[in-house]
């Protein structure tokens, strides 16, 4: 089995556990009684330069405990003031150490839009994600047929959210189109072996319509790693691991939004 079909039939158990504890209808009205969503779109293409999505991460599979975070709102923060233009939460839990609560803590202390990072498998988490405050989903290609794919598409949107459709191959960059995505994430990770290949950026990018935001992510290590994926088209980076583990967070998503908007750095096609 993959790294991912086993995350996958974690998150089924989990959701269902959760389902049992509140079901469908409730979170519904749970999510219509938050407030509104922010508008993700218009963070990503307003200010100049590639942008920087900051993640909360704990830990992942490849790399096991990455940091402790005893508080996630502080970090984000941090993220915030340092100029990202969205926080990623990740609230997968057995593999990534993330939590509802993480988000809850995030959405309430920052005013940038907000990411649900987790493994969408159904419309329940969807709902769940708006009931805490996201603004944005990640929906992953590989984790999910063709017309689920389309439908929690609808979903996310029909909700007023953005949903962050991540791909790894060309073939999964045709299904997100098919499906309607306007906001791409290209995942440099293959979530079956966990390798990281920076290349899949360059190579996928360039064939997506000029008006698709283009997200690269994963793999992030500095400045050098933002400019190059800002040639290849990156509207925006979205990076974890190398913020957590570098001591200085602030420091280390200030020092890529800088480079994110120097005049040396390639903009992205519009
Ligand atoms: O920690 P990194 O290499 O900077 O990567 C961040 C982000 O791209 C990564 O956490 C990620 C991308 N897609 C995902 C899907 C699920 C879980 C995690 C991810």
């Amino acid at each position: 089995m993959s790294v991912l079909d086993s995350i996958l039939d974690g998150v089924r158990a989990d959701v269902a556990a959760r389902t049992a504890v509140r079901d469908l209808g409730a979170v519904k009205k749970d999510a219509a009684a938050a407030p509104p969503p922010l508008d993700a779109v218009a963070a990503l293409r307003e200010p100049e330069g590639v942008g920087v999505i900051a993640e909360v991460k704990r830990s992942s599979p490849s790399k096991g405990a990455l940091a402790d975070i005893p508080d996630p709102a502080e970090l984000a923060r941090a993220y915030e003031e340092s100029g990202a233009r969205i926080v990623s939460v990740l609230t997968e839990e057995r593999r990534f150490g993330g939590s509802l609560d993480d988000l809850d803590a995030v959405r309430k202390a920052v005013g940038v839009p907000v990411l649900r990072k987790d493994f969408i498998v159904g419309p329940y988490q969807i709902h769940e994600a708006r009931a805490h405050g996201a603004d944005l989903v990640l929906l992953i290609v590989a984790a999910l047929a063709q017309p689920v794919l389309a439908s929690l598409l609808d979903r996310t949107e029909s909700l007023g959210m953005t949903a962050l459709v991540e791909v790894h191959t060309e073939e999964e960059a045709d299904r997100a189109l098919a499906a309607g995505a306007t906001v791409i994430g290209v995942n440099a990770r293959n979530l079956a072996t966990l390798e990281v290949d920076r290349g899949v950026f360059g190579r996928i990018a360039p064939g997506l319509p000029t008006d698709i935001i283009k997200i690269a992510e994963s793999g992030v290590r500095s400045t050098a790693d933002l400019h190059a994926y800002a040639g290849a088209g990156a509207d925006a980076v979205l990076v974890g691991e190398s913020l957590v583990t570098s001591g200085n967070p602030g420091r280390a998503v200030a020092d890529l939004v800088a480079a994110g908007t120097h005049p040396s750095c390639p903009r992205p096609a519009r």
